[in-house]
């Protein structure tokens, strides 16, 4: 048998070496030990991380919210445009119908060409008119008269009418007119007649759009020849912005068509609008991201992740022996809660059992531990009943009637002795008053044996404890640490052992880590000692060979 496997085989004096777990097994806190925060929330971003992450949703809420405003904007515009050539095309047919219905009534009258009757007529006519500005006789592409002014001493020529639709009506836009250097006309002619029409009446009826220029054609044209209706609202540059083509309508009773361009550059205020909707995409990005950040850091708080934990099964008991001093022999064994997380990392018990006491969540923990060791190690246990098992007990657990129940149904029902379970009671926890003291009187009572933990951190003498129906105390870490060595404090655990063992308790020394330790205690002998000098903590498999290589 080697040193190791003799398990707890003797101290200093023998020469032999402490018993180490190999590393794939133990149970002990490592390096790699994730803190709880950690396990809670593994994967949270640091902050600087995050305030980027936000910064890169603003943009691309910003670069939505933009794409957004321009799909508006679009959307309005095309509405706007269609509205507006609807109305410009039924204009158009109105003013063509007018100035045929009059050119209808001058030749129904039969005065003859350009006689003052027939320019009287024109300027009836004209006065009656709704959309005419100026009424002229013409013969081919010259004009010989109008209502303006009256009869020509020469004739006034032209060149063919650019637009030309069924019927023989022919159509002139943008035109500079003798009447007026100043008005943009649009000429309606058919036969011996024209008529003048101010651009105006068309071009206002364009609504809501910035640089609107207004195209005509003739419908039956393949391909069409499209006409400025007014040159005054051209771009300088001649670029648009729009591509209207598909946008364009035509009338069936004028066979017109007619259709509406943008030029290139846009509103000030459009630009205004788009940047406030993309500053607030960009703001409601920024504040989605944080909301889920925050959401996500809710769901993945240290008490949420421990009831996880507690559900899903992942707190698990680990066992540090106990051993004595000298022979090393396994005496008893403290449970101790492990968390091990979804990576296989060990959270210590000393990061989650005083979150676990805070939320109210000590009872689960002992539920599931009690409940864990009868099953792996009841019955084993039941059948050695030289040695004893420790059970940690958080304050609120001591008056808690479940924990009986626990202990009973789990421990005491496979036939494990009460006396074989210790119960490990912080001193602060004693001293909490009669209803503690009740509840030791009661566990007393049922024969279950009692310890005060961490003797020495604190705050209650020996004396006291003798009072209470206390067996036995662990003297803490703290005081073990200053054994062997030069603090005044060094001589502590020998007196605590001494005075003890005077009153009739029991001591565990807690927290032996190196041989001079050890060699120190030898003068306390027989005496139970834990520490990781002689194990760390180990799995319910592991304890059993250890005690049966004992
Ligand atoms: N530095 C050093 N440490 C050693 C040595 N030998 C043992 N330890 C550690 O000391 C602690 C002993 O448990 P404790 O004093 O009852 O202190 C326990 C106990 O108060 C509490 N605890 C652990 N398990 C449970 C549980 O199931 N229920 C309750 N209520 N409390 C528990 O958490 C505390 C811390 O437990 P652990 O982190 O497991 O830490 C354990 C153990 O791993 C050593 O030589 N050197």
């Amino acid at each position: 048998m080697t040193a190791q496997n003799k398990g707890f085989g003797d101290d200093a004096s023998t020469g032999t070496e402490p018993l180490k777990m190999p590393a794939d097994t133990a149970l002990s806190e490592s390096a790699a030990s994730p803190r709880l925060r950690d396990s809670a929330s593994r994967s949270l971003a640091s902050r600087p991380l995050i305030w980027l992450a936000a910064a890169a949703f603003s943009v691309v809420g910003a670069l939505f919210g933009w794409w957004v405003a321009e799909r508006l904007d679009q959307a309005r515009t095309a509405t706007l445009i269609d509205q507006s050539t609807q109305r410009v095309l039924e204009r158009l047919d109105d003013i063509i119908g007018e100035a045929l219905d009059v050119f209808d009534s001058l030749a129904a009258r039969g005065h003859a060409h350009c006689s003052e009757a027939q320019i009287q007529d024109m300027r009836t006519l004209l006065f009656e008119a709704r959309y005419l500005r100026d009424i002229g006789g013409v013969r081919g592409y010259s004009l010989y008269c109008s209502t303006a002014l009256g009869s020509l001493e020469e004739p006034y020529h032209s060149t063919a009418p650019p637009l030309r639709l069924d019927g023989g009506i022919g159509l002139r836009t943008d035109r500079t007119v003798l009447a007026s250097a100043k008005l943009r006309s649009m000429v309606v002619e058919r036969g011996d007649f024209n008529a003048l029409v101010d651009s105006r009446q068309v071009i206002d009826l364009v609504t809501g759009l910035d640089q609107a220029h207004i195209e005509v054609a003739v419908a039956s044209d393949s391909p069409r020849q499209w006409l400025p209706f007014s040159l005054l609202t051209r771009p300088d540059n001649g670029v648009f912005r729009s591509r209207p083509e598909s946008r364009a309508q035509c009338s069936e009773q004028t066979g017109i068509c007619a259709r509406i361009r943008l030029g290139l550059s846009k509103p000030a205020a459009t630009g205004a609008t788009h940047a406030v909707i993309a500053g607030l995409g960009g703001a409601l990005g920024g504040s989605l991201f944080m909301i889920a950040v925050s959401l996500w850091r809710q769901r993945n708080t240290p008490e949420r992740a421990l009831r996880q934990a507690l559900k899903e099964g992942w707190i698990r008991p680990a066992y540090q022996p106990i051993v004595t001093l000298p022979g090393r022999k396994l005496a008893a064994f403290e449970a101790l809660a492990r968390w091990k997380n979804e990576r296989g990392q060990t959270v210590p018990a000393d990061q989650f059992i005083p979150l676990a006491e805070s939320q109210g969540l000590i009872r689960e923990v002992s539920a599931v531990m009690i409940r864990s060791i009868g099953e792996e190690l009841g019955d084993w246990l039941a059948a050695q009943p030289q040695l004893r098992l420790t059970l940690n007990i958080s304050p609120d657990e001591l008056s808690d009637p479940s924990l009986v129940g626990q202990i009973e149904r789990h421990l005491l029902a496979r036939g494990i002795q009460p006396g074989q379970i210790v119960l490990e009671i912080t001193e602060r926890t004693m001293l909490a008053g009669e209803a503690s003291r009740a509840s030791i009187e009661r566990l007393a009572a049922m024969g279950l044996t009692l310890f005060a933990d961490d003797f020495g951190v604190g705050y209650c003498g020996l004396a006291y404890l003798n009072e209470l129906d206390i067996h036995g105390i662990k003297i803490c870490q703290q005081l073990t640490a200053a054994v062997a060595t030069d603090s005044p404090k060094a001589v502590l655990v020998p007196r605590v052992t001494e005075m003890a063992r005077e009153l009739g308790l029991e001591v565990v020394i807690e927290g032996v880590e190196t041989q001079e330790q050890r060699d120190a205690l030898a003068a306390l002998e027989p005496v139970l000692v834990q520490g990781w000098l002689f194990a760390r903590e180990v799995d319910a498999e592991q304890l059993k060979r250890l005690y049966e290589d004992r």
